[in-house]
C-alpha cells in the first residue's frame, strides 16, 4: 500500500505537506486484496459498442484501440466476430496492429463462435453464458449440465490453439451459488486462464460482491475477472470491492458506455484506484491521457462529458464555498483527494457568488495585483455578497466591484463628505 507523503504547491505558490497516511488504500491486514495488483480489461470496443449511440467505423476502432494501448490498458476486448462480417474483419485488423495490450474477443459459449474467434488472431477469447434462471429459461434455454458440457468443449478447443481463455457466467448474482461454484470449479480444473463474474443487470451491492468473490477465491486457483453494470449506481464501488476481495481484473469502458447506462467507467475506476494506491496506478497507466481518450470516445458516440464525471467533469476540481476556498488555498489536500495536475488539469476557485468568503476574494485581489488591507477585503466581500443575493454573478461583476472599491479607497471621490451631505439634506 502506498501513502501520499509528497508535497503540493498551493495557489499562492507555497509548498505544503500532503497527508502522510492514506486511509483510503487497501487494508494491509487483508491479504486477499489485489487493490495494488490489478489489471484492466478495456471493453469500449465490445461492451461500449452495445451503447445505444455507438457506431464505430473500422478507422475509429483502430484509433480508439491505439489510444487505449497508449493509455496502458492490459487487455482490449472486441466484439464477437460472429456479430457481423465487418466485426470479424475489424477484429483481424486490430490484431494485426501489434499493440502492447492483449487483444480479446467476446463470444457465446458455442463452437461456431469459438471456431470463428480462433481464426482472427486474437490473444484470448472471453466466453460467456447465462447461468441464472431468467437467462436459462428466456435467453438460451439450456440447463446447467448442457452449459457445463458446452463450456468444456469450447474451452478445450480454444486452449488447443494456444490462446488464452476466460469463462464467465452471465447474470452471476441472480444465479444459484451451488451451480456457479460447480461450473467454475470444473472450468478451473481444465485450465482456464480466468473465470469471470458478471453483474449483468447491475443488481449487486458491494457486500454481495465481497462475499461472492471471496467464496469463489476459495474454489478456483485461476484469476478472477469482474464485470459490473451501473443500473443502480454501484459499478465503481463494486469493482473496488471485488479487488479487495481478491479479484484481479476489472472490465471497464471509456465513460462507462455499454448496454443501458453502461458499466464501470475507466476514468471513475482510475479515480478510485489513485485514491487507494497512487503509485501503482500512476506507475502503470498514463492517466494524463484520460481527458483526450474520453474526448475521443465522447465525440465518436456523440455525447458530452457529464458535468459530474470523476476527474474530467467540468467542475471536478472547482471549489466554491468560502470555507472550502480558504482551506484549498492553504493546502489543496484539505478538499481534494486527487491532484488535478496528475491529469494535466488545473483547480479553480469559484469566487463570483454569494457563498464566497474574504480569503477567496483576497486571492482574487492579489491576482488583480491590487493592494487592500484585510479589513478592506472583508468590506468588499460584503459588497460582492450583497449583489450575489440579488442575481448570479460572473467574474467581471466581481472584478468591477473590487476595482471600484480599490479606486475609492485609494483616491476618495471629490464631493461633500458623508457628514456634510447629511447636514445639507436636513437644511
Ligand atoms: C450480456 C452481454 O452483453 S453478452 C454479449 C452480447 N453480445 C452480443 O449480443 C453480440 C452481438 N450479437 C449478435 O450479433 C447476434 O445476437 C448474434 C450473431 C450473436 C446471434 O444472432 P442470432 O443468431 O440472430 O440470434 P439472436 O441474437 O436473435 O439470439 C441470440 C441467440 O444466441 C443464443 N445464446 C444467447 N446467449 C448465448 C450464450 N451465452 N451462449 C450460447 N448461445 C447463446 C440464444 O439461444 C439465441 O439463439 P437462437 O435464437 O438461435 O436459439
Ligand atoms: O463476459 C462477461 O463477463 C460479461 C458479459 C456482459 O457484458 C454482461 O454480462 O453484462
Ligand atoms: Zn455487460
Amino acid at each position: 500500500m502506498s501513502s501520499t507523503n509528497s508535497t503540493e504547491t498551493t495557489a499562492n505558490g507555497v509548498e505544503v505537506k500532503a497527508i502522510g497516511h492514506n486511509p483510503y488504500g487497501a487494508n494491509p491486514s487483508d491479504f486477499l486484496s489485489n487493490v495494488s495488483n490489478y489489471q484492466l480489461i478495456e471493453s469500449t470496443l465490445r461492451e461500449g459498442e452495445q451503447f445505444a449511440n455507438a457506431f464505430f467505423t473500422t478507422e475509429k476502432k483502430i484509433e480508439i484501440a491505439k489510444a487505449l494501448d497508449d493509455f496502458g490498458v492490459d487487455y482490449i476486448e472486441l466484439t464477437s466476430p460472429a456479430a457481423s462480417e465487418q466485426s470479424r474483419a475489424d477484429c483481424e485488423a486490430i490484431c494485426k496492429l501489434g499493440l502492447k495490450a492483449k487483444i480479446l474477443t467476446h463470444i457465446r459459449c458455442h463452437m461456431d463462435d469459438a471456431r470463428l474467434a480462433v481464426e482472427t488472431g486474437v490473444d484470448g477469447v472471453d466466453v460467456v453464458i447465462g447461468t441464472s434462471q431468467f437467462l436459462r429459461e428466456y435467453s438460451h434455454g439450456k440447463d446447467m449440465s448442457y452449459i457445463t458440457k458446452s463450456a468444456v468443449e469450447v474451452i478445450e478447443f480454444v486452449k488447443s490453439h494456444g490462446i488464452e481463455i476466460r469463462f464467465s457466467s452471465e447474470d452471476s448474482f441472480r444465479s444459484d451459488l451451488v451451480d456457479l461454484l460447480n461450473i467454475y470449479r470444473t472450468v478451473d480444473k481444465i485450465g482456464v486462464n480466468r473465470v469471470g463474474i458478471a453483474d449483468t443487470v447491475g443488481c449487486a451491492n458491494p457486500r454481495q460482491v465481497y462475499e461472492l468473490v471471496r467464496t469463489l477465491k476459495s474454489v478456483v486457483s485461476c484469476d478472477i475477472e469482474c464485470h459490473f453494470h451501473n443500473d443502480t449506481g454501484c459499478a465503481i464501488a463494486n469493482s473496488y470491492t471485488a479487488l479487495e476481495a481478491g479479484a484481479r481484473l476489472i472490465d471497464v469502458s471509456v465513460l462507462g458506455i455499454g448496454e443501458r447506462n453502461g458499466i464501470t467507467s475507466l476514468g471513475g475506476l482510475m479515480a478510485r484506484m489513485i485514491a487507494a494506491d497512487r503509485d501503482y496506478t500512476m506507475g502503470k497507466y498514463k492517466v494524463n491521457k484520460l481527458r483526450d481518450l474520453e474526448n475521443l470516445v465522447a465525440s465518436a458516440v456523440e455525447i458530452n462529458i457529464p458535468f459530474n464525471n470523476p476527474i474530467t467533469g467540468f467542475c471536478a476540481f472547482t471549489h466554491k464555498a468560502g470555507i472550502h476556498a480558504k482551506a484549498i488555498l492553504a493546502n489543496p489536500s484539505t478538499y481534494e483527494i486527487l491532484k488535478p495536475e496528475d491529469f494535466g488539469l488545473t483547480r479553480y476557485i469559484h469566487f463570483a457568488n454569494r457563498l464566497t468568503g474574504w480569503n477567496a476574494i483576497k486571492s482574487r485581489v492579489d491576482q488583480l495585483n491590487l493592494h487592500l488591507t484585510d479589513d478592506q477585503v472583508k468590506d468588499v466581500t460584503n459588497k460582492i455578497k450583497k449583489l450575489g443575493d440579488v442575481r448570479a454573478l460572473n467574474i467581471d461583476d466581481v472584478d468591477s466591484i473590487i476595482r471600484d472599491y480599490h479606486a475609492d479607497v485609494n483616491s476618495p471621490r471629490l464631493g461633500p463628505s458623508e457628514p456634510e451631505a447629511k447636514k445639507a439634506k436636513l437644511q
